[in-house]
């Protein structure tokens, strides 16, 4: 298999750190929309939507998206690439699609421990558990409907990643 391989879910899922680990068990590169963004903009994802708003933001990581996308790489998405239909369309098409799904808890206590806030500014202000749960419950379906996989990311990073490695040797179910 050679197609880039994308990573989805919500803040916290492990995108970022699964998808790290992913690319080295593959051999693969790695390569981030966030970080992506902070390099080229040299902005932090909170100054973008700061300065240009969410929709701005969406905008570039669009392209971002579509920049980083190559064979032999995994790409970690943000986590609300999947609002825009045509970024959906995209992944599906150019590679596969990895869903880490993990409950509003699980993510919230992972937030809390380890904020980032320039990089993941809130969405809602809300507080982070009722936070989660609002954006799940808006993203759920999106995640599901764009995912070639969909796996469970509350276990270790080490038993996701065999996890992975094992339903990319199978044909995509969906
Ligand atoms: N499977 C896991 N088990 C335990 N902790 C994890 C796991 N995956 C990620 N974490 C921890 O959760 C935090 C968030 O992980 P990470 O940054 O990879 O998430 P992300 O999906 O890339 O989030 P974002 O959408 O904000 O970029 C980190 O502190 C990371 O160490
Ligand atoms: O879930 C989201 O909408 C976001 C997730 C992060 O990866 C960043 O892309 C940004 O903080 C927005
Ligand atoms: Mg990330």
């Amino acid at each position: 298999m050679t197609q880039p391989i994308f990573m989805v879910g919500a803040r916290g899922a492990g995108k970022t750190t699964v998808g790290n680990a992913l690319a080295r068990a593959l051999g693969y590169q790695f390569t981030d929309t966030d970080v992506f963004m902070q390099q080229t903009t040299g902005l932090s994802v909170a100054d973008v939507v700061a300065r240009e708003g969410w929709v701005g933001f969406r905008r570039r990581e669009s392209d971002a998206l579509k920049a980083v996308t190559a064979p032999h790489t995994v790409v970690a998405t943000g986590g609300g690439a999947v609002l825009a239909a045509e970024n959906r369309a995209f992944m599906r098409d150019a590679g596969r699609v990895i869903y880490l799904r993990a409950p509003a808890t699980t993510l919230a206590h992972r937030l809390e421990e380890y904020p980032l806030d320039a990089q993941r500014p809130t969405l809602t202000g809300k507080p982070i558990n009722e936070e989660m749960v609002e954006v799940l419950a808006a993203r759920e379906a999106l995640y599901q409907e764009v995912a070639h996989h969909v796996l469970d990311a509350t276990a270790s990073p080490a038993e996701i990643v065999a996890a992975i490695q094992r339903v990319l040797q199978t044909e995509p179910i969906k």
